[in-house]
């Protein structure tokens, strides 16, 4: 597989790692505007870091973008000329609809739309994707691509913002959380190593538990609260200072926010 990931930023890098770590790719090209931070990648006898994007389209079938939108469409414009039958473009560009990238590059191209997030690194991505048209016939080699990485969704377009905010913006929740359980833990008296290690290590099983029994969380959790016992307690306590009510908040004002960028209103 000859992959490129044009951007090779915050997202970018990690699905590079994720790429190397499961040996994904035969080829990878990587492009930045500046490249020093990214040269130590040529390490990888495989890897070409360029900021020659053309370069690296002309070498590749599958070309990953992770650019800041306003940087997407002069991308897109400077290469659109070279895409072939054999590139399949996947865009992780937040808020950049199908028939944005259509009218720029035609139809006729294989364009996937693909929600991936950072622990894409780690191969713990979850990952949405949809396709156009003409990428329909591609959508099982990308389900393949990030299924080696994590676990991928076909989704509707329609559903690719909630998508971002309950994947990719959900990485930042889930460890604002582990960090608060590990200040509680610290507060009990471990020290700040051990207390992240018990955090991190508490929530791992937490979602390994309910994605290998396939429970219900609340099934789970009455199997933890004795009656009149500590869980209960806490956990009450949790819900009477709004737990619940302020995550879904925090979802719904994170929503609210991309769905005003996309109407170009920030
Ligand atoms: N950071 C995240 O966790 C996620 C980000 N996204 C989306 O992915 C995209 C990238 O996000 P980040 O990686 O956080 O941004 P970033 O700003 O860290 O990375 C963008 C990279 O593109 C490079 N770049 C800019 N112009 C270029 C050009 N003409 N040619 C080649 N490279 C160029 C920049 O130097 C930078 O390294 C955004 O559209 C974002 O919405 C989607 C899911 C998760
Ligand atoms: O915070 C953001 O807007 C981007 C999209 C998802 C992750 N980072």
């Amino acid at each position: 597989m000859k992959i490129a990931i044009i951007g090779a930023g915050n997202l970018g890098l990690a699905i590079a790692k994720g790429i190397l770590a499961t040996n994904g790719a035969t080829t990878m090209y990587l492009t930045k505007r500046k490249t020093g931070s990214i040269e130590k990648f040529e390490k990888y006898g495989n890897v070409t870091v360029t900021s020659n994007n053309r370069e690296a389209v002309t070498n590749a079938d599958i070309l990953i973008f992770a650019v800041q939108p306003n940087q997407f469409v002069n991308i897109l414009e400077e290469v659109k000329d070279l895409l072939t039958d054999k590139h399949v473009l996947i865009s992780t560009i937040t808020g950049f609809s199908i028939a944005q990238i259509e009218a720029i590059v035609g139809e006729d191209q294989n364009i996937i739309r693909s929600m991936p997030n950072t622990a894409i690194s780690v191969g713990k991505s979850m990952t949405c994707i949809c396709a156009n048209e003409r990428g329909k016939k591609r959508i099982e080699l990308a389900l393949a691509i990030f299924n080696r990485m994590g676990y991928s969704m076909e989704i509707p377009e329609s559903q690719m913002q909630a998508a971002t905010v309950i994947c990719a913006s959900g990485i930042a929740f889930w460890m604002r959380m582990i960090r608060a359980t590990t200040q509680g833990a610290i507060q009990l008296g471990f020290d700040a190593k051990e207390a992240q290690e018990l955090a991190m290590h508490t929530c791992n099983g937490a979602a390994a538990l309910l994605i290998e029994s396939g429970s219900h969380p609340e099934a789970e959790i009455d199997r933890v609260t004795t009656p009149q016992g500590c869980t209960i307690q806490g956990l009450n306590e949790m819900e009477h200072q709004g737990l619940s009510s302020s995550l879904i908040q925090g979802i719904v004002a994170s929503y609210d926010k991309i769905s005003r960028i996309k109407e170009g209103n920030m």
